[in-house]
This record gives C-alpha cells, sequence and structure tokens, in this order.
C-alpha cells in the first residue's frame, strides 16, 4: 500500500464514510486501506504457529467476516443529569441538552476540564455511576437506554483496565468467551479475535503480557489503547463511546487511534469521544463536533461551523492558532474571574440555543423521535431479546482459567510461598521429630506440632488474599457493571482458582511436617490430622476473601484485621 498524504488519508476516510457502497461491514478491506497494518501484522513473515494462535490467516481470508453490526442512532432530549450530594440536595452537572448521533458519523465531545464531558457520556451509555439521577429522554434506534447498552454499545474508559499478566491473545480470547453470543461458534469467535488482531495492529504483539512488574516486555501505551478498543470491538457493536482514548499518547500514536475510530465509523459505526486538545489535523477526521460548557452545549455541528458561529459573537480565532484550542480557551473559567466567565459562557450557550444550527438539530432530533416511535421499536426490541449470554458454568470457567492464569504467572510470588512453606514445615518437623508417643508429654507434643501446622495453614493463606479485592476491585466494578459476570460467578472463580493454585503447597506443608512427626505406630492419626490441617487453608482463604471485600482499599482491611 503506498503511503497517504495526511490529508489525502483524511479525505478518502471520510469518502470511505459517506459512500455507502464503500461503507459496508462485509468488506473489511476499506478498514484495512483506510487504516495503514503495519508490515508485520500482514502475516507474510510470520511463521510461527502455536495453539493460540486464532486460525490460520488463509483460512481467515477465505471464510471472511460473520458479524453483522446493527446501524445504530442515538438521540437525546432535555437531558440533564444530577449527582446526589451528601446532604441529600442535587448538583446538576449536565442542564438540558439535546443532541444527535447518527450511523457512520464520530462525534468529537469537547469542553472546558470539569464541562460534564464524561458525566454526558455516561448518562447516553447508560453507564452512570450510583447516585447519579438522570431526567429526560435518551433512545437508541427507538428504544429508550437500558441495561440492553451494556451489551449494544462499547465503552471505552479513559483508563484501560486489564489483568496484566495475560498475553493479549488470552485477554481477547477470554473477553470473546463471555462477551459474545453463546450461539457464536468457537471457529467464529477464533475469526473475530484474528481479525481484531490484525486490524488493530496487534497480532505482532499477541503472546506479549500485557502488563507486569517481572521485567518482561509488556504492551506500550498505545498498544494497550488499542487493545481496549479490540475488547470493546468483540461484538461490533454499532455504537461506541471513548473517553479520552487519546489521553497520554504521543501525537502519532493518537492520530493512529483516531484514524481506527475514523476506519471504525466508516464502517457505520457511531463513535462517540471526548477528546483533549485535538491537532487540527486530527480534529479534521471527526464530522462533528460538540461543545460543552458548564453542563450546557456551547456549540454542536460541523467543526468548520463553529468558527463561524465564534465568529458571529465576536470571538476570532488568530491565525496560528489551533481552534479547538481557541474554543476551550474561550468557554473555560478564568481564575480570579469565573464571574465574568461563567456570564460569557451563559451568554455563548443562550446565543448557540437560538442559533440556525440549534434550530436544525432540534428538528432533526424531532423528526428521529418521530420516525423511531414508529418504525425501528420492534425490530430493536426483537435484536435486544435475541441476545443469548453464555452459560452459568461456560462464564466460571473462563473466569477460573483466568485467575488461575494471574496466580501462576507471578512465579516470584509462588516461589517465596513454597519456600516459606517448606521451611515451615522441616523446622515444625524437626522441632517435633519422632515425638509421637501415647504418653503424656507425647500428647502435649503432638498438640504443638498441629497447633503450628494449622496456624501456618490458616493465617498464612488469609494474610496472602487480604490485598486481592482491593487490587481487583476497580476491573471487578467495569465488568460487573458490564454484565459480563455476576457477583456470585467471580467468587466462585476466584475461590476455585485460589484452591487449586495453592492446594498443592498447603497439603505439602502438612505432609512434611507431620511425616517428621508422626511415626509408623500412628499412621492413622497422622492422616487424620493430614486431611483436617490441609483443608484449613481454603476456608481460611475464603473468610479473609469476605473481609477482603469489606473495604474497597488495603489500608481500610488492615485497620479492620488488626483491630486499629
Ligand atoms: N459525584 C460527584 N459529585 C459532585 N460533583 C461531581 C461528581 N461527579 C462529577 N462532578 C463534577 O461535575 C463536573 C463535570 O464532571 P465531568 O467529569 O463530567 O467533567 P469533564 O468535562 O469530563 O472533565 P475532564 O475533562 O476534566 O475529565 C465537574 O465539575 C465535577 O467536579
Amino acid at each position: 500500500m503506498s503511503k497517504k498524504s495526511g490529508s489525502d488519508r483524511i479525505r478518502s476516510l471520510k469518502n470511505a464514510s459517506r459512500n455507502p457502497s464503500t461503507n459496508n461491514t462485509s468488506n473489511p478491506s476499506s478498514l484495512e486501506e483506510s487504516y495503514e497494518l503495519r508490515p508485520e501484522v500482514r502475516f507474510l513473515e510470520d511463521t510461527k504457529r502455536s495453539k493460540y494462535d486464532p486460525l490460520f490467516p488463509e483460512v481467515e481470508e477465505m471464510l471472511g467476516p460473520t458479524i453483522t453490526q446493527q446501524p445504530c442512532t442515538l438521540v437525546w432530549r432535555d437531558l440533564s443529569v444530577h449527582v446526589k450530594l451528601k446532604g441529600g440536595s442535587l448538583k446538576r452537572l449536565v442542564n438540558n441538552v439535546n443532541g444527535i448521533a447518527k450511523p457512520g458519523t464520530l462525534v468529537a465531545l469537547m469542553g472546558p476540564s470539569g464541562a460534564g464531558k464524561t458525566t454526558l457520556m455516561s448518562a447516553l451509555a447508560h453507564r452512570s455511576p450510583v447516585g447519579t439521577v438522570v431526567d429526560g429522554e435518551i433512545a437508541m434506534n427507538g428504544h429508550p437506554v437500558g441495561d440492553f447498552m451494556h451489551r449494544e454499545s462499547g465503552y471505552m474508559h479513559q483508563d484501560e483496565l486489564f489483568v496484566d499478566n495475560l498475553t493479549v491473545i488470552e485477554h481477547l480470547t477470554i473477553m470473546a468467551r463471555l462477551r459474545m453470543d453463546r450461539r457464536t461458534s468457537s471457529l467464529a469467535r477464533k475469526r473475530r479475535v484474528n481479525q481484531l488482531l490484525r486490524q488493530l495492529a496487534l497480532y505482532g504483539a499477541r503472546f506479549t503480557r500485557i502488563g507486569g512488574l517481572d521485567g518482561r516486555k509488556t504492551l506500550s501505551g498505545g498498544e494497550r489503547k488499542r487493545l481496549a478498543f479490540a475488547t470493546e470491538l468483540l461484538t461490533d457493536p454499532g455504537l461506541l463511546f471513548c473517553d479520552e482514548p487519546t489521553t497520554g499518547l504521543d501525537s502519532s500514536s493518537a492520530q493512529k487511534l483516531v484514524d481506527l475510530l475514523r476506519a471504525s465509523a466508516a464502517q457505520g459505526k457511531t463513535i462517540i469521544c471526548t477528546i483533549h486538545q485535538p491537532s487540527s489535523e486530527l480534529m479534521a477526521l471527526f464530522d462533528r463536533l460538540v461543545l460543552l460548557a458548564e453542563g450546557r452545549v456551547a456549540f454542536a455541528g460541523n467543526s468548520s461551523a463553529a468558527l463561524g458561529f465564534f465568529e458571529s459573537l465576536g470571538y476570532h480565532c488568530p491565525l496560528t492558532y489551533n481552534p479547538t484550542d481557541y474554543f476551550i480557551n474561550v468557554l473555560a473559567m478564568i481564575p480570579g474571574s469565573e464571574a465574568a466567565s461563567r456570564q460569557a459562557v451563559k451568554s455563548i450557550c443562550n446565543r448557540f440555543a437560538v442559533s440556525d444550527a440549534a434550530k436544525e438539530l432540534d428538528m432533526e432530533i424531532q423528526l428521529e423521535f418521530h420516525l423511531m416511535e414508529n418504525v425501528i421499536q420492534k425490530s430493536q426490541e426483537e435484536a435486544i431479546d435475541n441476545f443469548k449470554a453464555p452459560f452459568f458454568f461456560t462464564k466460571i470457567g473462563w473466569l477460573v482459567y483466568r485467575y488461575f492464569m494471574v496466580i501462576i504467572r507471578d512465579p516470584r510470588v509462588q516461589f517465596i510461598r513454597i519456600l516459606q512453606k517448606l521451611a515451615i514445615a522441616l523446622t515444625a518437623g524437626l522441632c517435633f521429630l519422632g515425638t509421637v508417643r501415647l504418653t503424656q508429654t507425647g500428647v502435649q507434643d503432638v498438640q504443638g506440632a498441629l497447633f503450628i501446622i494449622i496456624a501456618e495453614n490458616t493465617f498464612s493463606p488469609m494474610y496472602s488474599v487480604l490485598h486481592m479485592f482491593p487490587e481487583e476491585f476497580p476491573l471487578f466494578h467495569r465488568e460487573l457493571k458490564a454484565g459480563l459476570y455476576s457477583t456470585p460467578m467471580y467468587y466462585i472463580a476466584r475461590m476455585i482458582a485460589l484452591k487449586e493454585a495453592t492446594a498443592s503447597q498447603d497439603v505439602a506443608l502438612s505432609t512434611i511436617a507431620l511425616t517428621r512427626v508422626g511415626s509408623e505406630r500412628s499412621r492413622p492419626t497422622t492422616v487424620t490430622s493430614w486431611r483436617r490441617s490441609a483443608s484449613k487453608a481454603p476456608q481460611a482463604s475464603k473468610a479473609c476473601c469476605a473481609v477482603s471485600s469489606l473495604a474497597p482499599q488495603l489500608k481500610h482491611i488492615l485497620k479492620i484485621t488488626l483491630f486499629k
């Protein structure tokens, strides 16, 4: 593929979204052509095959894509978002906003910090935090938004969270199992993972660990963002929300990521994206710009029309200025003159509310609500009801696999634990070597040995899981809200993985210590003691997991357990 100049690329990407003939999900070449794939993802030089390879690329080429996304139109009218404060009063974060996002469009949601961008996007995606009150109408394809939005739309968070010890392909495979319809064949799942690895230029890094502290190669910031994007694209949702996807990336990685968003929009997706300080070239890739300030819409429309609107209000962007930076500066609160800034913002929002652009937008929204009520609602309901989540035990199985990998992929911790167990077992065994006798002293010795073994099998697993929940809570909470699994599923899977991974160590401790202590004459007693002491560890772990889940932070848990 020949290298295109920036403006050529923007033109071709935009044309792709406008031209229905190329705007077809059954033609993956449009994405590949518009997004310049790195040479290594073309597989030509890649001869290494392993059991993790999702599918051989030539088979993939033959089969072509299977998933067909549904075009999504999202409309919101008179939308206000309030948050409940401690005293019970409500604080308004988003104030009576209207808007529309159509298939094939990439919408940039911009505004100064604290303008309400994340709050608005969470409300649109039906992912508002607890304690938030959303008023107004939001509809996707004629259906008021509800829990189905977790399945029908993707949400790329600003801070991407992963199980760091997994490799890219393991992560995507597990996510495909948890997210995709249970009737999707194994072949189709592998094909989807394979497609995404290729399309998002992650194929070369498919065996790379996502993160970790053991000095191994891990994903770069840009690759992590692309992996987060790939995760959301697994089910090929028609609607995608991206919260500051370019934050923390250098300009070239940011450009590549927005190119990807643009290319996805060109395939018919509706993408709403909050973004900070985009360059002019990046901004040119967006179809629509929505400027928020103080929770209100200061402008909505084509980014080129924004300049005209601000100029009509007397705000002239200097030639050397990036227009979007200029708009944000105009709408930002100036320290020391907040009242004047607020007044200026209020006046801009009021002027926009009565502008021709706002009237046009209102008409479009009214029309969309009207059409939706009559035409599409039924088919959308059918499509929503049609989704079949994976079975309970399938999810548990894949979660167990994931957590098992987390445990065994941290060999240093395992190694230290084994050493510690061996040391304790040998010390206890040597201290009480051959002390099992049917005398008063013998019984007391056995009691002492059992106490040490049981204490070790109880307290050591307890403390080793104390940090577990606080560490995993953010990811657990996010995946729980996304409907990937339920709390009981998480708990059961976590416990099974924990038991399987550590049982051998606990059994080894009891066995070594008790065989040193015990004698040939009391083998039945030794076996009973061994069984009882080894079984203490899982029970202790489970009890401590319950304590671990009581508080979201480790310091709180230490306070609970140490009674500080
Ligand atoms: N739970 C809450 N309680 C009180 N105020 C809140 C709460 N959540 C958000 N806010 C306030 O609402 C406003 C909008 O927050 P939001 O996160 O939507 O802004 P933003 O435009 O996304 O900002 P940024 O670009 O800095 O991420 C901010 O002033 C924020 O402090």
